[in-house]
């Protein structure tokens, strides 16, 4: 008998400010990889742009940026912008984030089951008991460019026992970025190291150096961002007037 397949979600964090091709080419390549090891399903993608309370210098506001990554992602039947992270007051740390769409994908099995099981009281399922009922719950991994792996090692940025749950629990999945060493950063962290088979490194083989800033300082100085960014998202910044020198010096 084929042994089935894990499902997977993959939830990507950043700013998107704007989302890029390059974002969006992030998803593909994650899910070629993990179809080809041929134990996952992946059956989601979502991108959760970060609050506006971030304060990253430039940063506009989330209600822009959740409107472009809809725009740019009406071509995709399965990835998804989810504006749960830009709705918060305060900034979410990522491993919150994951937590939060771990238990919704929960959430959202426990409906189906409770729907299949006639109305079963589905609110006193535990999450265990859930887990038994179907060997299959989806998983969800985070999907980020390996310049988010460097960052990790970067003092008083992220708490030691987050990644440890980030890369024990959840998993990741990490697109090489130029200028980023994934593997020389895995080998310097003796908790990346421990838990390197929960670590998928994806090489892009068609180098694309597309940064959301470069787009940004393109931008600003009316040159060209097109077949950059989807023609879209081109429109909608024009309109409002979203790239600006004033914008960039904000924050
Ligand atoms: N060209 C790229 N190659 C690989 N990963 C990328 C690339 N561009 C963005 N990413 C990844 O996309 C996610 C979201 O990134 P983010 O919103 O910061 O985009 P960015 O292009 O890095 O923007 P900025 O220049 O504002 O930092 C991160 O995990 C980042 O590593
Ligand atoms: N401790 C943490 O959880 C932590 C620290 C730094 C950045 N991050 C996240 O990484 C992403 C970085 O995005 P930028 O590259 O646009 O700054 C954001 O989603 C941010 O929330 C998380
Ligand atoms: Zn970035």
């Amino acid at each position: 008998m084929m042994k089935s397949r894990i499902p997977l979600v993959l939830l990507a964090c950043g700013s998107f400010n704007p989302i890029t091709n390059m974002h969006m080419r992030l998803f593909e390549l994650a899910r070629d990889h993990l179809h080809q090891t041929g134990r996952y399903q992946v059956i989601e993608g979502i991108i959760s742009p970060v609050s506006d309370s971030y304060g990253k210098k430039g940063l506009v506001s989330a209600r822009h940026r959740i409107a472009m990554a809809q725009l740019a992602l009406e071509t995709s039947d399965w990835i998804r912008v989810d504006p749960w992270e830009s709705e918060q007051e305060k900034w979410t740390e990522t491993v919150k984030v994951l937590r939060h769409h771990y238990n919704e994908s929960l959430r959202s099995l426990q409906f189906r089951k409770g729907l299949m099981r006639n109305n079963w009281p589905i609110e006193r399922a535990t999450e265990d008991f859930l887990s038994s009922l179907d060997p299959v719950s989806p998983e969800l991994k985070l999907l980020c460019g390996a310049d988010i792996l460097k960052t990790f090692s970067t003092p008083n940025l992220w708490k030691e026992e987050h990644i440890k749950e980030i890369v024990e629990k959840f998993g990741l999945l990490c697109i090489s970025r130029a200028g980023s060493d994934p593997v020389q950063y895995i080998n310097e962290s003796e908790l990346l190291t421990r838990f390197q088979h929960n670590i998928h490194l994806v090489t892009e083989q068609i180098q694309n150096e597309i940064s959301a800033t470069h787009i940004r300082h393109a931008l600003c100085k009316g040159l060209s961002v097109k077949y950059l960014i989807p023609d879209s998202v081109i429109s909608y910044i024009k309109h409002y007037n979203i790239y600006t020198e004033e914008s960039e010096r904000g924050k």
